[in-house]
């Protein structure tokens, strides 16, 4: 068990680890001993705001957020998810994610606006360049990316249940999900929009961005924002339902449809990641946009007392 350990230091592997013995090992070409796992392994890698567990046997890695209080995206967090979806993406034996809150009632928080507010251009500039980064990740993925949107998912949230290839959302007329930019005094950038335009078409975008809406689930679905609804305790459910349909399609084919839908939205941000870089930061240091952000937090956190 200690080879093994030294072996794979960050990964957990469950199912019948336990019963693992000497027979449980075997030669390679080099001589080494390496672990012969049964077919149906499961490896569980936890990192400090998200749980990788990939099923070898399907292919299928569910990629859980796990960031109190609410998900919302830091830039260590946009760190370490970029990283891991870059690993999977690098896996061959991983066809597909699903990607999910390990949080009642949230799915995620959208940006961290600590992140932007109160911060140096240096750091400003370094938090987008890992949003842009993240975005690249999913939106570009080769991967069949489920979101399983357990919970509500403003802005950055949205943008992120936006960029997988299907999303499956708990039927709770609570939870809710939209780029909700204006009503922090912002703007969602034009790759945001983008992304919108290209799931729900181009009025409903006009009329989501500009109002700032969060939609409920049932009006999601109605505007196209989610694919379906299912009662929440079946939302991972539906989404290992939903993946396996998806599964069965050559990857080959469904890759290249899948670049030839995206990649002109995706290059369009690649040919102006620096311009975007400095329109934002130019834009979030502003004295007005601080206020509207400040005036922004104190007002959630009112909402409590
Ligand atoms: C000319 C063109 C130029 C272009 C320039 C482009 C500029 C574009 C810039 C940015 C784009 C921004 C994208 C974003 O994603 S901004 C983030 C938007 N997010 C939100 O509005 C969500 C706000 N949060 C909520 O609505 C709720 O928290 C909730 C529904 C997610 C969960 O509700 P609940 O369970 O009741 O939790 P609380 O509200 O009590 O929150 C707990 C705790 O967490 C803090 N918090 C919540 N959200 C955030 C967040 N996004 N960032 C940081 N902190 C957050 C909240 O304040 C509470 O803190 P506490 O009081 O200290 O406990």
């Amino acid at each position: 068990m200690a080879t093994l350990l030294k072996l794979f230091p960050t990964c957990t592997w469950t199912g019948r680890l336990a019963h693992l013995s000497r027979k449980g090992w075997a030669q390679s070409r080099s001589g080494r001993l390496l672990p012969c796992f049964p077919a149906s392994q499961r490896c569980a890698s936890t990192t400090s705001y998200l749980t990788v567990e990939m099923d070898d046997n399907t292919g299928v890695a569910v990629v859980t957020m796990k960031s109190p209080p609410v998900n919302s995206l830091s830039l260590d967090f946009l760190t370490e998810f970029s990283i891991s979806i870059e690993k999977l993406e690098m896996d061959r034996k991983c066809r597909g994610v699903i990607l999910t809150s390990g949080l009642p009632k949230v799915f995620s928080a959208g940006l961290d606006i600590m992140e932007m507010y109160g911060k140096g251009p240096e750091h400003c500039a370094e938090f987008w360049r890992a949003v842009q980064e993240m975005w690249l990740k999913l939106y570009g993925s080769n991967m069949i990316t489920i979101a399983a949107v357990n919970g509500s998912s403003p802005a950055g949230g949205c943008l992120m249940a936006m960029a997988c290839d299907y999303r499956i959302m708990a039927d709770n007329p609570k939870y809710s999900i939209g780029l909700n930019e204006t009503l922090l005094g912002i703007v969602a950038p034009f790759w945001f929009k983008d992304t919108m335009m290209n799931t729900i078409g181009f009025r409903a975008t006009e009329l989501a961005l500009q109002l700032g809406l969060l939609h409920n689930a049932p009006n999601a679905l109605r505007v196209g924002l989610v694919d379906e609804l299912v009662p929440e305790k079946e939302v991972l459910s539906a989404a290992s339902t939903a993946i396996s349909k998806w599964l069965a399609i050559p990857d080959h084919a469904r890759q290249i449809t899948k670049s030839m839908m995206r990649k002109p939205t995706i290059d369009r941000l690649l040919s102006h990641r620096d311009q975007d870089i400095n329109n934002f930061v130019s834009f979030i240091t502003k004295d007005s946009i601080q206020k509207s952000l400040q005036v922004y937090m104190e007002r959630l956190k009112q909402r409590k007392t």
